[in-house]
Protein backbone atom coordinates (compact mmCIF):
# COMPACT_ATOMS: atom_id res chain seq x y z
CA UNK A 1 0.00 0.00 0.00
CA UNK A 2 1.63 3.02 -1.14
CA UNK A 3 1.91 5.51 2.06
CA UNK A 4 1.15 9.15 1.99
CA UNK A 5 1.42 11.43 4.39
CA UNK A 6 -1.05 13.47 5.94
CA UNK A 7 -1.07 17.19 6.14
CA UNK A 8 -4.23 18.25 8.19
CA UNK A 9 -5.63 21.73 7.61
CA UNK A 10 -8.59 23.37 9.11
CA UNK A 11 -10.68 26.28 9.09
CA UNK A 12 -10.75 25.54 12.90
CA UNK A 13 -9.08 28.03 15.10
CA UNK A 14 -7.00 25.30 15.95
CA UNK A 15 -4.91 24.23 13.00
CA UNK A 16 -3.49 20.94 13.27
CA UNK A 17 -1.02 21.45 11.04
CA UNK A 18 1.80 19.22 12.34
CA UNK A 19 5.28 18.43 10.18
CA UNK A 20 5.79 15.59 12.47
CA UNK A 21 2.49 14.05 12.79
CA UNK A 22 2.59 11.45 9.63
CA UNK A 23 0.46 9.18 8.91
CA UNK A 24 0.74 5.76 6.71
CA UNK A 25 -2.38 4.44 6.22
CA UNK A 26 -2.28 0.74 6.36
CA UNK A 27 -5.34 -0.14 3.90
CA UNK A 28 -8.10 1.62 2.08
CA UNK A 29 -10.42 1.77 4.91
CA UNK A 30 -7.94 4.11 6.72
CA UNK A 31 -7.60 6.53 3.34
CA UNK A 32 -10.24 8.45 4.59
CA UNK A 33 -8.12 9.91 6.88
CA UNK A 34 -5.66 11.03 4.49
CA UNK A 35 -5.77 14.79 3.38
CA UNK A 36 -8.41 16.48 5.36
CA UNK A 37 -8.98 19.23 3.86
CA UNK A 38 -12.48 20.11 4.69
CA UNK A 39 -14.57 21.64 7.53
CA UNK A 40 -16.26 18.12 7.21
CA UNK A 41 -13.85 16.49 8.88
CA UNK A 42 -13.59 18.12 11.82
CA UNK A 43 -14.94 15.22 13.83
CA UNK A 44 -11.66 13.58 12.44
CA UNK A 45 -9.54 16.37 13.53
CA UNK A 46 -11.11 15.89 16.81
CA UNK A 47 -10.28 12.36 16.72
CA UNK A 48 -6.56 13.03 15.70
CA UNK A 49 -6.00 15.58 17.99
CA UNK A 50 -6.68 13.32 20.78
CA UNK A 51 -3.99 11.42 19.55
CA UNK A 52 -0.26 11.90 20.70
CA UNK A 53 2.28 12.45 17.96
CA UNK A 54 3.41 9.39 17.18
CA UNK A 55 4.58 7.48 14.44
CA UNK A 56 2.49 4.97 12.19
CA UNK A 57 4.83 2.49 11.53
CA UNK A 58 2.39 1.57 8.77
CA UNK A 59 0.80 -1.16 9.79
CA UNK A 60 -1.34 0.22 12.36
CA UNK A 61 -5.08 0.31 10.97
CA UNK A 62 -8.02 2.97 11.40
CA UNK A 63 -9.23 0.72 14.36
CA UNK A 64 -6.15 0.75 15.89
CA UNK A 65 -5.70 4.31 16.01
CA UNK A 66 -9.56 4.51 17.38
CA UNK A 67 -8.64 2.37 20.20
CA UNK A 68 -5.55 4.83 20.84
CA UNK A 69 -8.82 7.61 21.47
CA UNK A 70 -9.91 8.48 24.70
CA UNK A 71 -12.48 5.88 25.65
CA UNK A 72 -15.46 6.74 26.72
CA UNK A 73 -17.27 6.24 30.33
CA UNK A 74 -20.44 4.99 30.15
CA UNK A 75 -22.99 4.67 33.34
CA UNK A 76 -25.87 2.46 32.72
CA UNK A 77 -29.03 2.05 34.50
CA UNK A 78 -30.85 -1.13 34.45
CA UNK A 79 -33.75 -2.60 36.30
CA UNK A 80 -34.05 -6.56 35.05
CA UNK A 81 -32.26 -9.32 32.93
CA UNK A 82 -29.90 -6.81 31.47
CA UNK A 83 -29.57 -8.16 28.02
CA UNK A 84 -29.14 -5.15 26.45
CA UNK A 85 -26.74 -3.67 28.81
CA UNK A 86 -24.72 -6.90 28.40
CA UNK A 87 -24.92 -5.98 24.45
CA UNK A 88 -23.26 -2.90 24.58
CA UNK A 89 -20.77 -4.68 27.33
CA UNK A 90 -20.22 -7.17 24.78
CA UNK A 91 -19.68 -4.50 22.04
CA UNK A 92 -17.10 -3.26 24.48
CA UNK A 93 -14.97 -6.74 24.64
CA UNK A 94 -15.11 -7.07 20.93
CA UNK A 95 -13.73 -3.97 20.29
CA UNK A 96 -16.36 -2.37 18.46
CA UNK A 97 -17.84 0.10 21.07
CA UNK A 98 -14.30 2.69 22.04
CA UNK A 99 -15.72 2.96 26.14
CA UNK A 100 -15.84 1.14 29.15
CA UNK A 101 -18.87 0.49 31.28
CA UNK A 102 -17.52 2.33 34.60
CA UNK A 103 -20.51 1.80 36.59
CA UNK A 104 -24.21 0.43 36.73
CA UNK A 105 -27.18 1.47 38.41
CA UNK A 106 -30.11 -0.31 39.49
CA UNK A 107 -33.04 -0.19 41.64
CA UNK A 108 -33.34 -4.28 41.65
CA UNK A 109 -29.79 -4.83 43.51
CA UNK A 110 -30.77 -8.46 42.51
CA UNK A 111 -31.51 -8.07 39.15
CA UNK A 112 -29.90 -10.31 36.61
CA UNK A 113 -27.90 -6.73 35.15
CA UNK A 114 -26.50 -6.36 38.54
CA UNK A 115 -25.54 -9.73 38.95
CA UNK A 116 -23.95 -9.75 35.63
CA UNK A 117 -21.65 -6.24 36.71
CA UNK A 118 -20.49 -7.98 40.04
CA UNK A 119 -19.33 -10.68 37.85
CA UNK A 120 -17.36 -8.37 35.44
CA UNK A 121 -16.22 -6.22 38.17
CA UNK A 122 -18.14 -3.43 37.10
CA UNK A 123 -19.30 -1.09 40.09
CA UNK A 124 -22.96 -1.01 41.15
CA UNK A 125 -25.09 1.85 42.53
CA UNK A 126 -28.34 1.02 43.82
CA UNK A 127 -30.86 3.69 42.90
CA UNK A 128 -33.56 5.46 44.17
CA UNK A 129 -33.42 3.65 47.78
CA UNK A 130 -34.62 0.26 48.18
CA UNK A 131 -38.43 0.46 50.50
CA UNK A 132 -37.42 0.77 53.99
CA UNK A 133 -34.13 -0.70 53.42
CA UNK A 134 -30.37 1.31 54.14
CA UNK A 135 -29.57 -0.02 50.79
CA UNK A 136 -29.69 2.86 47.74
CA UNK A 137 -28.36 6.67 47.35
CA UNK A 138 -30.11 9.89 47.01
CA UNK A 139 -30.62 11.58 43.81
CA UNK A 140 -27.67 14.12 44.89
CA UNK A 141 -25.36 11.26 45.63
CA UNK A 142 -26.53 9.91 42.03
CA UNK A 143 -25.23 12.47 41.10
CA UNK A 144 -22.05 13.14 42.91
CA UNK A 145 -21.37 9.20 41.82
CA UNK A 146 -21.36 9.43 38.07
CA UNK A 147 -19.13 12.35 38.44
CA UNK A 148 -16.70 10.87 40.40
CA UNK A 149 -16.25 7.80 37.81
CA UNK A 150 -15.90 10.56 35.08
CA UNK A 151 -19.16 9.70 33.42
CA UNK A 152 -19.53 11.28 29.72
CA UNK A 153 -22.93 9.05 29.08
CA UNK A 154 -25.78 7.72 31.00
CA UNK A 155 -27.15 4.60 28.67
CA UNK A 156 -30.84 3.27 30.52
CA UNK A 157 -31.27 0.23 29.28
CA UNK A 158 -34.31 -1.52 30.53
CA UNK A 159 -34.83 0.66 33.59
CA UNK A 160 -38.56 1.40 34.90
CA UNK A 161 -37.73 4.65 37.31
CA UNK A 162 -38.04 7.94 36.64
CA UNK A 163 -34.47 9.85 35.82
CA UNK A 164 -34.46 12.88 38.18
CA UNK A 165 -34.54 15.96 36.48
CA UNK A 166 -31.03 16.85 38.51
CA UNK A 167 -29.37 13.80 36.61
CA UNK A 168 -30.96 15.39 33.05
CA UNK A 169 -29.66 18.83 33.94
CA UNK A 170 -26.21 17.36 35.42
CA UNK A 171 -26.02 15.68 31.52
CA UNK A 172 -27.92 17.34 29.29
CA UNK A 173 -27.55 16.02 25.97
CA UNK A 174 -25.88 12.65 27.37
CA UNK A 175 -28.45 10.65 28.88
CA UNK A 176 -30.35 7.94 26.28
CA UNK A 177 -33.14 5.48 27.00
CA UNK A 178 -34.43 2.07 24.83
CA UNK A 179 -37.74 1.76 24.23
CA UNK A 180 -39.49 -1.07 22.50
CA UNK A 181 -41.68 0.52 20.47
CA UNK A 182 -41.54 3.34 17.51
CA UNK A 183 -42.34 6.07 19.41
CA UNK A 184 -44.25 8.19 20.02
CA UNK A 185 -46.60 5.71 19.63
CA UNK A 186 -46.94 3.66 22.94
CA UNK A 187 -44.75 4.99 25.07
CA UNK A 188 -45.27 7.17 28.43
CA UNK A 189 -46.40 5.97 32.16
CA UNK A 190 -47.00 2.21 32.06
CA UNK A 191 -45.52 1.22 28.89
CA UNK A 192 -42.67 -0.67 29.85
CA UNK A 193 -41.73 -4.47 28.95
CA UNK A 194 -44.42 -6.59 27.95
CA UNK A 195 -46.92 -3.82 28.39
CA UNK A 196 -45.41 -2.46 25.79
CA UNK A 197 -46.00 -5.54 23.08
CA UNK A 198 -49.40 -6.13 24.76
CA UNK A 199 -50.84 -2.97 23.06
CA UNK A 200 -48.95 -3.16 19.68
CA UNK A 201 -50.84 -6.42 19.26
CA UNK A 202 -54.52 -5.25 20.56
CA UNK A 203 -53.99 -2.46 18.24
CA UNK A 204 -53.45 -4.18 15.35
CA UNK A 205 -50.28 -2.48 14.38
CA UNK A 206 -48.34 -4.10 11.29
CA UNK A 207 -44.73 -2.65 12.42
CA UNK A 208 -43.43 -2.33 15.68
CA UNK A 209 -39.28 -1.77 16.72
CA UNK A 210 -37.20 -0.49 19.37
CA UNK A 211 -36.50 3.17 19.39
CA UNK A 212 -33.34 4.53 21.26
CA UNK A 213 -34.38 8.81 22.04
CA UNK A 214 -32.66 11.37 24.00
CA UNK A 215 -34.12 11.50 27.90
CA UNK A 216 -35.71 14.80 28.92
CA UNK A 217 -37.62 15.27 32.20
CA UNK A 218 -41.11 12.71 31.24
CA UNK A 219 -41.16 9.27 29.82
CA UNK A 220 -40.64 8.96 26.41
CA UNK A 221 -41.03 11.97 24.95
CA UNK A 222 -37.15 12.96 24.37
CA UNK A 223 -35.75 14.04 21.01
CA UNK A 224 -35.68 10.12 19.04
CA UNK A 225 -31.78 9.35 17.65
CA UNK A 226 -32.33 5.74 16.56
CA UNK A 227 -35.36 3.34 15.42
CA UNK A 228 -35.60 0.24 13.95
CA UNK A 229 -38.73 -1.24 11.98
CA UNK A 230 -39.81 -4.73 13.11
CA UNK A 231 -42.98 -6.72 11.55
CA UNK A 232 -46.15 -7.49 13.63
CA UNK A 233 -47.25 -10.82 12.17
CA UNK A 234 -51.15 -11.61 12.53
CA UNK A 235 -50.48 -14.83 14.63
CA UNK A 236 -47.93 -13.26 16.66
CA UNK A 237 -48.04 -13.02 20.60
CA UNK A 238 -46.86 -10.36 22.63
CA UNK A 239 -43.79 -12.84 23.80
CA UNK A 240 -42.79 -13.54 20.25
CA UNK A 241 -43.30 -9.88 18.96
CA UNK A 242 -41.07 -9.06 22.02
CA UNK A 243 -38.03 -11.58 21.14
CA UNK A 244 -37.79 -10.04 17.47
CA UNK A 245 -37.68 -7.10 19.15
CA UNK A 246 -35.20 -7.63 21.56
CA UNK A 247 -32.97 -9.13 18.74
CA UNK A 248 -33.09 -5.58 17.07
CA UNK A 249 -32.54 -3.66 20.39
CA UNK A 250 -29.27 -5.04 20.60
CA UNK A 251 -27.93 -3.92 17.55
CA UNK A 252 -29.20 -0.69 17.56
CA UNK A 253 -28.05 -0.09 21.39
CA UNK A 254 -24.45 -1.41 20.29
CA UNK A 255 -24.91 0.76 16.84
CA UNK A 256 -25.73 3.96 18.94
CA UNK A 257 -23.06 2.67 21.55
CA UNK A 258 -20.25 3.01 18.74
CA UNK A 259 -20.71 6.36 17.36
CA UNK A 260 -21.87 8.20 20.66
CA UNK A 261 -17.65 6.80 21.91
CA UNK A 262 -16.69 8.48 18.78
CA UNK A 263 -18.21 11.62 18.84
CA UNK A 264 -20.91 10.87 16.14
CA UNK A 265 -23.58 12.06 17.18
CA UNK A 266 -24.63 15.66 16.23
CA UNK A 267 -27.42 18.04 17.41
CA UNK A 268 -29.43 19.28 14.92
CA UNK A 269 -30.87 22.43 15.47
CA UNK A 270 -34.07 22.29 16.21
CA UNK A 271 -32.75 19.87 18.91
CA UNK A 272 -33.01 16.56 17.68
CA UNK A 273 -29.86 13.94 17.40
CA UNK A 274 -28.49 12.66 14.59
CA UNK A 275 -26.12 9.99 13.80
CA UNK A 276 -23.11 10.46 11.52
CA UNK A 277 -21.97 8.37 9.22
CA UNK A 278 -18.26 6.43 9.69
CA UNK A 279 -17.98 6.46 6.05
CA UNK A 280 -19.12 9.69 5.06
CA UNK A 281 -19.27 12.73 7.29
CA UNK A 282 -21.41 14.58 5.74
CA UNK A 283 -24.24 12.04 5.54
CA UNK A 284 -26.68 11.79 8.66
CA UNK A 285 -29.66 9.45 9.59
N1 LIG B 1 -36.92 11.19 32.97
C1 LIG B 1 -37.04 9.99 32.31
N2 LIG B 1 -36.87 8.84 32.98
C2 LIG B 1 -36.98 7.66 32.33
C3 LIG B 1 -37.32 7.61 30.97
C4 LIG B 1 -37.50 8.86 30.27
O1 LIG B 1 -37.76 8.89 29.04
N3 LIG B 1 -37.35 10.03 30.98
N4 LIG B 1 -37.47 6.39 30.31
C5 LIG B 1 -37.74 5.27 31.20
C6 LIG B 1 -37.83 3.96 30.50
N5 LIG B 1 -39.23 3.74 30.12
C7 LIG B 1 -39.51 3.62 28.79
O2 LIG B 1 -38.65 3.58 27.91
C8 LIG B 1 -40.25 3.63 31.09
C9 LIG B 1 -39.97 2.97 32.28
C10 LIG B 1 -40.96 2.84 33.26
C11 LIG B 1 -42.23 3.38 33.05
C12 LIG B 1 -43.26 3.26 34.12
O3 LIG B 1 -44.44 3.51 33.89
N6 LIG B 1 -42.81 2.88 35.32
C13 LIG B 1 -43.76 2.66 36.46
C14 LIG B 1 -43.04 1.92 37.59
C15 LIG B 1 -42.64 0.51 37.12
C16 LIG B 1 -41.97 -0.27 38.25
O4 LIG B 1 -41.52 0.34 39.23
O5 LIG B 1 -41.88 -1.51 38.09
C17 LIG B 1 -44.24 4.00 37.01
O6 LIG B 1 -43.50 4.99 36.96
O7 LIG B 1 -45.36 3.97 37.55
C18 LIG B 1 -42.52 4.01 31.87
C19 LIG B 1 -41.54 4.13 30.88
C20 LIG B 1 -36.75 5.22 32.32
N7 LIG B 1 -36.76 6.50 33.00
N1 LIG C 1 -40.08 1.49 28.74
C1 LIG C 1 -38.85 0.85 29.06
C2 LIG C 1 -38.83 -0.57 28.54
O1 LIG C 1 -39.87 -1.19 28.41
N2 LIG C 1 -37.62 -1.03 28.25
C3 LIG C 1 -37.49 -2.37 27.72
O2 LIG C 1 -37.20 -3.28 28.77
C4 LIG C 1 -36.49 -4.39 28.19
C5 LIG C 1 -35.27 -4.63 29.04
O3 LIG C 1 -34.65 -5.81 28.62
P1 LIG C 1 -33.13 -6.11 29.11
O4 LIG C 1 -33.11 -5.88 30.59
O5 LIG C 1 -32.93 -7.54 28.72
O6 LIG C 1 -32.22 -5.16 28.36
C6 LIG C 1 -36.10 -3.98 26.75
O7 LIG C 1 -36.98 -4.57 25.82
C7 LIG C 1 -36.30 -2.49 26.77
O8 LIG C 1 -36.64 -1.95 25.49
Amino acid sequence: MATQSLHLHSSSPHHLHHPKLQYFPSNSQSLKWVCLKTNHSFAALKMIKKLSIFAIDGRTSSAEIKRKVVKKKLGVFVSGGGSNFRAIHQGIIDGDVNGEVVVLVTNKPDCGGALYAKENGIPVVVFPKVKDASVGVSTEDLVASLRSFEVDYVLLAGYLKLIPVELIQEYPRNVFNIHPSLLPAFGGKGFYGMKVHRAVIASGARYSGPTIHHVDEKYDTGRILAQKVVPVYSDDTAEKLAERVLHEEHKLYAEVAIALCEDRVIWREDGVPLIQSEENPNIYR
